[in-house]
């Protein structure tokens, strides 16, 4: 590395300077905004949690954040393979793992950088710390002082203390060696192991290794002064010479000779490309040293094509680094209250992440990639970092463990609901999607996606068939279908779907026909009519409904919304007593869940329309278990202006306590009224709509899409829907940026819609 700045390095000055500096700040989870709120979160209210805590310890994890949060706890002696720079300059460092627990497993993590190189000191330091932390994690401390350091301190403290270098780096390195193995179809019994590096990460990496059958006579361990053998006396300590051999070999080079693996946790540059050649056929090389490995990927690609590679680093295959295993540990650790991280903690990390490599990778991956799809291979031997189900393994894998090894204080007793609720962390949407899920799920209605080659499509319907959320049927080019799935890895698409292939289905003449005696009177030749049936998979989709041939369909990933609501209205139809289609948007954001209507088909509805509509909408909140509290829209508040839009929400209002009398409904009222029931109350005391409003009706679909565009922007809000509602049958048009999940949720809404119909209309 020259000390000249790179632009990459500009690029990550730049990051971090950027106003505030830094990557962290702390927030409030509790309202301070009145004097009630200070006189609880402050004196004389939190004297209360205070006193409770004394009685109890354990009260602490029921009142305040200890339970939640890890020390990320430095002296600056091994910051990554930057040496000993001091505690201040390893802060970024700190500030990231701490950044890392919180985007990965929503722990708070404090970095903690300490001035203090003796470890008798610093152990007593960081003890001290234990009231305030629910875990430590011991981080970038130097071999052999890291060994003692941890020691004393698992021993004095009653939370888990795990320095991420040794166990993380162990962890997430034998279940590359795992999965590497089983690509080469080598043993691990068998295979030669040689280090460059006997410091934290390297020692802790062999002791896991060896626990999992390496055999310590197939080892070689090489520092600063070469090889660790028998009788040598320059930098040793006790934990090196556990792995002294009694051996002639001195250097590096000398002992690469027919290696297998070679475990690079040292310094950048240490492999040469003579020395990678003398390495046994199918090498793995794990160049692990941050920021730069030990050897370059594209050096080792160049002087043995045959070798697996993996490095630290985001930007190659294969980031052999502890990002992928720590967050997680914790989040089990922390959600059982365990004491300690044990051997069987960690080792049910291995096993999980290496078993996750295996299986089908999902668009999450194929984006962490950018875009490319990767399967488990020489280039895929571990889960990419940004695969959303690394928590959804590992935490319950951990928790479970912690609990079978007894050092769990507060077991979980109900693991599918603590699945439920990572998967709430993960998919936004999983909380308030959780209801339209357990209604959809075992669910045999049959849902066609007229964009059956999108690979978005292809993934949901994968997940359509594993979660048993209605089946799947496909219009596409079977070829192209079939390709497609097969290039994102699927495993139940293309094989267990029907395929309705526009280019060659028996049905085509029906189609047409039925195509025909629908819009043959609205000015569209026989021929025409042909030509809409062969190139519209929307009106495929619609026709196949129509006919009886699946249940709902679903359209709408690859064109604008309009096209789509076309075929919907002429081949599908309104319901009966409809006089307009209407699309109902769901935003979640962190606080509320907020429906928003007709964020997309009718510009300026009527009074009667809007009233039609709200009433829709109402029927789909209850399949999300929601009451509704329906406000309506304008710039005036409560007959302040008498502009159109006041006018007419006046008057949906009339029909709307006609209609139904007991909906909890206000209009017209601006959108502080109606998300603020003080601000409402003081300008009408005696409106029957209470709380917060979750329905937002608007006057135009201006006024609600750019809302609906804008808050999204804003807030960061999560997108569900559009849910299309009036249609004579069971038909969505989703939008073009949906992503997989997007197209999932909705998936499971058009079997809730099913269902609810079939319910319906059986009385
Ligand atoms: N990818 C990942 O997830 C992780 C990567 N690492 C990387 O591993 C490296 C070591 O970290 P850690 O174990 O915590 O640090 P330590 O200070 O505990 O150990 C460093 C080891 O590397 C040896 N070493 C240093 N320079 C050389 C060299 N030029 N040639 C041979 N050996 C050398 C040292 O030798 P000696 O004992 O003689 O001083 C020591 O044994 C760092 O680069 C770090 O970034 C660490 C943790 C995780
Ligand atoms: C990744 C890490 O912890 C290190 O390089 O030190
Ligand atoms: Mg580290």
């Amino acid at each position: 590395m020259t000390d000249e700045p790179t632009s990459a390095d500009e690029s990550a000055l730049a990051y971090h300077r950027l106003d505030p500096p830094g990557k962290l700040e702390i927030r409030a989870t509790k309202p301070l905004s009145t004097q009630r709120d200070l006189s609880l979160a402050y004196s004389p209210g939190v004297a209360a949690p205070s006193l409770a805590i004394a009685k109890d310890p354990l009260a602490a994890l029921d009142y305040t954040a200890r339970g939640n949060v890890v020390a990320v706890v430095t002296n600056g002696t091994a910051v990554l393979g930057l040496g000993a720079i001091g505690p201040l300059a390893s802060k970024p460092v700190m500030e990231g793992k701490a950044v890392l627990f919180k985007k990965f497993a929503n722990i708070d993590g404090i970095d903690i950088e300490v001035d203090e190189l003796d470890p008798d000191k610093f152990v007593d330091i960081v003890a001290a710390l234990e009231p305030s932390f629910g875990g430590i994690n011991l981080e970038d401390i130097r071999a052999p002082e890291c060994f003692l350091v941890e020691e004393a301190l698992k021993a004095r403290m009653g939370i888990p203390v795990f320095h991420d270098d040794q166990h993380g780096t162990a962890i997430i390195v034998s279940a590359a060696v795992k999965n590497g193995l089983m690509i080469s179809d080598k043993s691990l019994a068998d295979v030669r192991i040689v280090t460059a590096g006997a410091g934290a990460a390297a020692l802790s990496c062999l002791n896991l290794l060896v626990t999992m059958g390496a055999r310590p006579e197939n080892i070689i361990v090489t520092d600063l002064e070469g090889v660790v053998y028998e009788g040598r006396e320059a930098l040793m300590d006790p934990w090196k010479a556990k792995f002294a051999r009694k051996t002639e070999l001195r250097t590096l080079a000398e002992a690469i000779d027919g290696a297998d693996i070679f475990l690079g946790l040292s310094a950048a540059g240490v492999l040469k490309p003579e020395m990678l050649k003398k390495m046994a056929q199918n090498p793995m090389v794990l160049a692990l040293a941050n920021p730069n490995p030990e050897i370059m990927p594209e050096v080792v690609a160049e002087v043995r094509p045959d070798a697996l590679v993996c490095t630290g680093r985001s930007d190659y295959p294969n980031q052999v680094n502890n990002v992928i295993c720590f967050p997680y540990l914790f989040r089990g650790a922390l959600d059982v209250g365990a004491t300690e991280i044990n051997e069987t903690m960690k080792v049910a990390t291995a096993e999980a992440i290496a078993a996750l490599a295996r299986e089908r990778p999902t668009e999450e991956v194929a984006k962490a990639y950018g875009g490319a799809v990767k399967t488990f291979g020489p280039e895929y031997l571990i889960p990419a970092p940004f695969d959303p189900r690394l928590i959804l393994r590992i935490a319950p894998a951990v928790a479970k463990a912690a609990q079978e090894t007894g050092v769990a204080q507060r077991p979980i007793t109900d693991m599918a609901a603590y699945r439920d609720r990572l998967n709430r962390f993960v998919f936004r949407s999983g909380s308030i999607m959780k209801p339209v899920f357990e209604k959809a799920s075992q669910s045999t209605a049959r849902v066609v996606y007229a964009e059956g080659e999108d690979e978005r499509v292809l993934r949901a319907a994968e997940i359509a068939i594993e979660e048993g959320i209605g089946v799947p049927i496909l219009i596409g080019r079977r070829r192209v279908v079939e390709a497609r799935a097969r290039r994102a890895g699927l495993k139940r698409v293309p094989f267990q779907v029907e395929i309705i292939d526009p280019e060659d289905d028996p049905r085509y003449r029906d189609y047409v026909e039925d195509y025909f005696a629908l819009v043959g009177r609205r000015g569209i030749t026989p021929e025409a009519a042909r030509t809409v049936v062969r190139t519209n998979t929307t009106v495929i989709a619609a026709l196949a409904v129509k006919r009886g041939e699946a249940d709902a369909m679903l359209c709408g990933v690859e064109s604008p919304f309009n096209q789509h609501v076309k075929a919907v209205r002429d081949v599908i139809g309104l319901a009966d007593g409809v006089t307009e289609l209407a699309a109902l948007s769901l935003l979640l954001s962190d606080r509320r869940a907020t429906f928003l209507l007709d964020t997309q088909v009718c510009d300026t509805p009527t009074a009667s329309q809007i009233a039609e509509m709200t009433l829709l909408a109402c029927d789909q909140l209850a399949a999300f278990g929601i009451s509704p509290r329906v406000a309506l829209l304008s710039a005036s508040r409560f007959g302040s202006r008498d502009i159109p839009s006041a006018v007419t929400m006046r008057e949906a209002l009339a029909r709307l306590n006609a209609l139904a009398p007991n909906l909890e409904v206000d209009g017209e009222m601006n959108g502080e009224d109606a998300l603020n029931e003080a601000v409402r109350l003081r300008a009408m005391p005696d409106s029957p709509l209470k709380g917060e409003a979750n329905l937002l009706v608007f006057p135009t679909i201006d006024a609600s899409h750019i809302a609906m565009t804008l808050l999204k922007e804003i807030t960061g809000a999560l997108h569900v829907g559009p849910i299309l509602l009036g249609t004579r049958l069971p038909a969505h048009i989703v939008t073009q940026s949906s992503t997989a999940r997007g197209v999932l949720n909705m998936t499971a809404l058009a079997v809730v819609d099913v269902a609810n119909r079939v319910t319906k209309a059986a009385g």
